[in-house]
């Protein structure tokens, strides 16, 4: 049985007094769902205050970036220590919007992945295709490409500390999300990827995630295909109400 979850990627969203008013309406909504992991990853300033107020609930917080490096002189960077220091145990690497315009490349996202598994943290990485690649039947190429490179240097024992992210970038933030069936077919072939790699056993149990302009009203029909194992959320995960019925989904 692989694992269920939903996070809320809030990115460069939410001071201080909005992160109150997000995490207190969190918890005042929150209704048990059994058999689904939940984690927020707000941005870096709100991290430890997200952390602390959700210490004895059921929602993980996670990170959205660090640097590969350990310390010293890299102005305006966060270390993986410093994210453990703080309990935070879960960053999304690779996410599109590190590739695309902080121009993060498949060989630095690999030195992160090795920081953060280091540092016996979780990570879930983000895989996906541009448009124009969709349009010229590279879509699988290159997603294959982004794995072999960001991940196929794992020994197999890392594996219970990965998470796959799939977003099609033509579906963020865009509100055209990948038909149920568009994302059955890539999470599948990414499953197959990585059994062809570490075997059918160990791909098996990688929880892979949708992300895309997932809503209340399309999470469901998503959600129920058979290698998708959650989803990665963004502009939904910002309003409780909307977040936990995606939550609620499953
Ligand atoms: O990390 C989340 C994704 O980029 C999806 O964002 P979105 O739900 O706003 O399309």
């Amino acid at each position: 049985m692989r694992d269920k979850i939903v996070a809320g990627n809030w990115k460069m969203n939410n001071d201080l007094a909005q992160t109150e008013d997000l995490l207190g309406n969190l918890k005042n909504q929150w209704q048990e769902k059994e058999g689904v992991r939940v984690i927020v990853a707000p941005p870096f300033t709100n991290l430890y205050h997200a952390f602390d107020s959700l210490r004895d609930w059921p929602i993980d917080v996670a990170a959205q970036n660090m640097n590969e490096n350990k310390s010293g002189a890299f102005t305006g960077e966060i270390s993986a220590q410093m994210l453990t220091s703080i309990g935070v145990k879960t960053v999304i690497l690779g996410h599109s919007e590190r590739r695309a315009i902080y121009k993060e490349t498949d060989e630095l996202l690999a030195k992160k992945v090795d920081a953060a598994l280091e540092n016996e943290m979780e990570v879930i990485f983000c895989v996906g295709e541009e448009l124009s690649d969709r349009k010229t039947e590279r879509h699988f190429d290159l997603v294959k490409a982004q794995l072999e490179k960001g991940l196929f240097h794992l020994s197999a024992k890392n594996w219970d500390k990965v998470v796959i992210a799939y977003e099609p970038v033509w579906a963020i933030g865009t509100g055209e999300t990948a038909s149920p069936e568009q994302a059955q077919e890539m999470h599948a072939f990414i499953r197959k990827t990585i059994a062809g790699k570490y075997g059918q056993e160990l791909a098996g149990k990688v929880a892979i995630l949708y992300g895309g302009s997932v809503k209340p009203d399309n999470a469901q029909e998503i959600f129920a295909k058979e290698d998708v194992d959650g989803g990665l959320i963004g502009g939904a995960s910002l309003k409780a109400a909307d977040f936990l019925a995606i939550v609620n989904a499953f």
